[in-house]
């Protein structure tokens, strides 16, 4: 049996050597009995502690004295949440458990509560958070990016789901063009002014094929061309699918140098979010070439018969509702086949690239130009005027006339064209009849004796 003075300090030493905040409160609130972890934690002697009201030391004064009513009225709490602020300012997360004790007649005396520091699993359950929300935030972009259709439908995507995942960030998305020359800006977001154009081997990202983390005062990575010198933090995402870039994602955190946690955490987001992008971007590039190649003409480089039919069905809808006419101008080559015995096929290959460029330049507003097969070509024209537009091709028939082509050094002779006309809604409703009239006007210039313009009638 112990003496009652060692229980006593046997009693202290226990309390003393908890890690745990341990706390005796009157009923009045002040505080009574402190062990040295509460020193340690608020950052204020024993002898302050003692006698001082006990909700002075949490971030939210009215939800501990709410707590301690709890406690009083119930007769204890449990898990009872609260943020302890040391004297520094430093915060702790704690969980309280109180319990009323009572004096030798059984009256409520006061309450002792003892605190467990929380902070590093609160940190992490945060942190966990955050990080299913940025896998949420990526499927759901990946997912979008997956049914986009066309480049220009991903750009907002991306934007905003990296608007998301970087909130306290501004950026800029770039796509490599079609030559591979050059990173064009392509969306920005934030109060940020970035380069609209610049090459890719300027980008330490680009030319390494991976994250570039540059000015950070610890790090020693170089700043890239396209960044100010005395640019603050930044990050370049490079985009590469299988070995090809597509484009870049440039990230620049508001706060001025972040510190390691919150740039480790930035990289690990970007790297996710990159590789989802990247595969996503890549098919989609695929789609868009491909598609590019099934309606252009490779001789020409003009749309072609497909084309025509899939877009001149969606032209005659919408002129049907704004009650707009629509001209279709069926344009032939004369005489090409004697041309071609005369000449060789690879001259006549020249002339109808020639006549299709010359043709492309013809195009006004949402005009569309094809090679409608062999040395046939078709101009879907929209216009209030029908006159403007006889004109405008009968200007089109003349330039043809003086075209001059030459194939290595031979100089070809000149060629002329026969236009058949058929115009929306005077002469048909639909393609079918549109491109029949067109035609058959064609073949009465054919037979009229070649070189003019026939509208159909
Ligand atoms: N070089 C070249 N010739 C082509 C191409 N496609 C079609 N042709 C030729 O175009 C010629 C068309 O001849 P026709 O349909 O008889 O017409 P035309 O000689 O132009 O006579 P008209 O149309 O009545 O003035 C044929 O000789 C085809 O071989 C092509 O891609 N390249």
């Amino acid at each position: 049996m112990l003496a009652k003075s060692a229980k006593t300090s046997y009693a202290r030493s226990l309390i003393e050597a908890s890690l745990d905040p341990l706390v005796t409160i009157s009923a009045d609130g002040k505080i009574m009995d402190v062990n040295s972890a509460t020193e340690k934690v608020t950052g204020v002697p024993r002898k302050e502690l003692i006698g001082s009201d006990f909700s002075n030391y949490f971030t939210d004064p009215q939800k501990a004295q709410d707590g301690y009513r709890l406690a009083f009225s119930q007769g204890k709490v449990t898990d009872y949440p609260l943020a302890i602020c040391h004297a520094s300012g430093k915060i702790t997360e704690v969980l309280y458990n109180a319990t009323v004790y009572r004096d030798e007649d059984g009256n409520i005396a006061g309450i002792f509560a003892a605190a467990r520091d929380v902070t590093a699993l609160k940190k992490a359950q945060r942190e966990l958070e955050a990080a299913i929300l940025h896998m949420q935030l990526i499927r759901e972009m990946t997912d979008l990016l997956q049914s986009c259709q066309k480049m220009d439908e991903a750009y907002p995507i991306m934007k905003s789901a990296f608007m998301r995942l970087f909130p306290e960030s501004d950026g800029g998305l770039y796509m490599l063009d079609a030559a591979g020359n050059s990173l064009v800006l392509a969306d920005s977001w934030g109060d940020i002014r970035l380069e609209a154009v610049f090459n890719p081997d300027e980008c330490w990202g680009m030319r390494r094929g991976r994250i570039h983390l540059a000015g950070c005062c610890n790090s020693i990575n170089p700043v890239c061309g396209h960044v100010c010198a005395d640019a603050g933090p930044y990050l370049c995402i490079p985009l590469l699918a299988h070995a090809r870039g597509l484009g870049l994602i440039y990230i620049e955190p508001r706060f001025a140098d972040p510190n390691a946690d919150g740039i480790e955490r930035m990289l690990s987001i970007a790297e996710a979010a990159a590789d989802s992008a990247r595969l996503a971007l890549a098919n989609l590039t695929l789609r868009e070439e491909l598609h590019e190649l099934s309606i252009r003409d490779p001789l020409t480089g003009l749309f072609n018969r497909r084309f025509l039919e899939e877009v001149l069905d969606r032209e005659l809808l919408r002129m049907r509702r704004s009650e707009q006419m629509l001209a279709v101008a069926m344009i032939d080559i004369d005489h090409f086949k004697i041309f071609n015995d005369n000449y060789g096929h690879d001259a006549g290959d020249e002339v109808l690239k020639k006549t299709g460029h010359l043709l492309n330049g013809f195009r006004e507003g949402s005009d569309i130009v094809c090679r409608y097969g062999g040395e046939e070509f078709v101009v879907v024209t929209t216009e209030v005027d029908p006159q403007k537009i006889l004109r405008r091709l009968e200007n089109l028939r003349l330039e043809v006339e003086h075209l001059s082509v030459k194939f290595g050094n031979q100089q070809l002779p000149n060629l002329s064209v026969s236009i058949g006309v058929a115009i929306f809604p005077a002469h048909g409703s639909n393609r079918v009849e549109l491109l029949n009239r067109a035609d058959q006007a064609l073949y009465v210039a054919k037979e009229a004796g070649r070189n003019r313009l026939v509208v159909a009638g």
